[in-house]
């Protein structure tokens, strides 16, 4: 990335520092019988710097945003790995890299998964644009903006995105977080179908052993209206 733009070699990694985080994400899509009504994951853009996406191999969903246009992302390729640009990214950069919004469609008759894995800076580095993307004829975009991820997800929780913030005109609104219930593993019921979430910790996701893994339940719980929404404590199955 910092080559593409004929910049020092570490200049992004160097702010990923001793702490970087890498946070995976295991999505699970149920079935759904009114895709027209209801979205997999609503309209954002990743808080990482970089996110690396393996979709389900046979059932598509991932869209992006370009031009009001939502583009599908195709899964023809077998086993290739998607990355997307993160906000932190398009902050470092000075906005030559664009962090694209996308979403996540549901389809009728099948299930669909998918890892996304965030990698961010270490939460205690501040991020700002790189030097070498600041110049004359590119003033700086961006201000200063001190743990993006948190941030990030203040403003994800109501809708907004972060970014926008990160320019130089707007302050930033420092709310309080809304509270993430301590529980590693969710499951809300929608009539007959299930979301699975996992919070921090290890848990078992379709046979698989899943951990280190953060999603946020209060944010996702409204994206799905649940009718009855029951949650698990760690480990134990509905
Ligand atoms: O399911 C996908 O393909 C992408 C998921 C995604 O955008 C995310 O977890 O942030
Ligand atoms: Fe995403």
């Amino acid at each position: 990335m910092a080559r593409s733009l004929n910049l020092e070699d570490n200049c992004f990694l160097d702010k990923y520092g001793e702490r970087a985080l890498m946070q995976a994400r295991f999505n699970f899509f149920p079935p759904c019988p009114r895709p027209d009504r209801s979205l997999g994951l609503k309209p954002h853009a990743d808080g990482s710097a970089i996110t690396i996406v393996l979709q389900d191999k046979e059932v598509e969903g991932l869209q992006f945003l370009k031009d009001d246009q939502w583009f599908r992302v195709p899964i023809q390729l077998p086993h290739a790995l998607l990355i997307n640009v993160g906000d932190q990214s398009e902050v470092m950069s000075n906005g030559f890299f664009k962090s694209p919004v996308h979403r996540v469609v549901t389809n009728s008759e099948r299930e669909r998964t998918s890892v996304a894995v965030f990698c961010s800076p270490d939460p205690d580095n501040d991020i700002e644009p790189v030097d070498g993307a600041v110049s004359e004829t590119r003033p700086r975009l961006y201000k200063k903006v001190q743990d993006y991820g948190s941030k990030y997800l203040q403003y994800y929780q109501k809708g907004k995105r972060a970014i926008e913030a990160a320019t130089k005109i707007l302050p930033f609104v420092d709310e309080p977080t809304a509270q993430s219930t301590p529980t590693s593993v969710f499951f809300l019921k929608l009539s007959s179908f299930s979301l699975f979430l996992v919070n921090k910790g290890s848990a078992f996701f379709k046979g698989f052993e899943v951990k280190l893994c953060l999603c946020n339940p209060p944010d996702f719980a409204l994206q799905y209206t649940a009718e009855a929404c029951v949650t698990f404590p760690f480990g134990e199955k509905p």
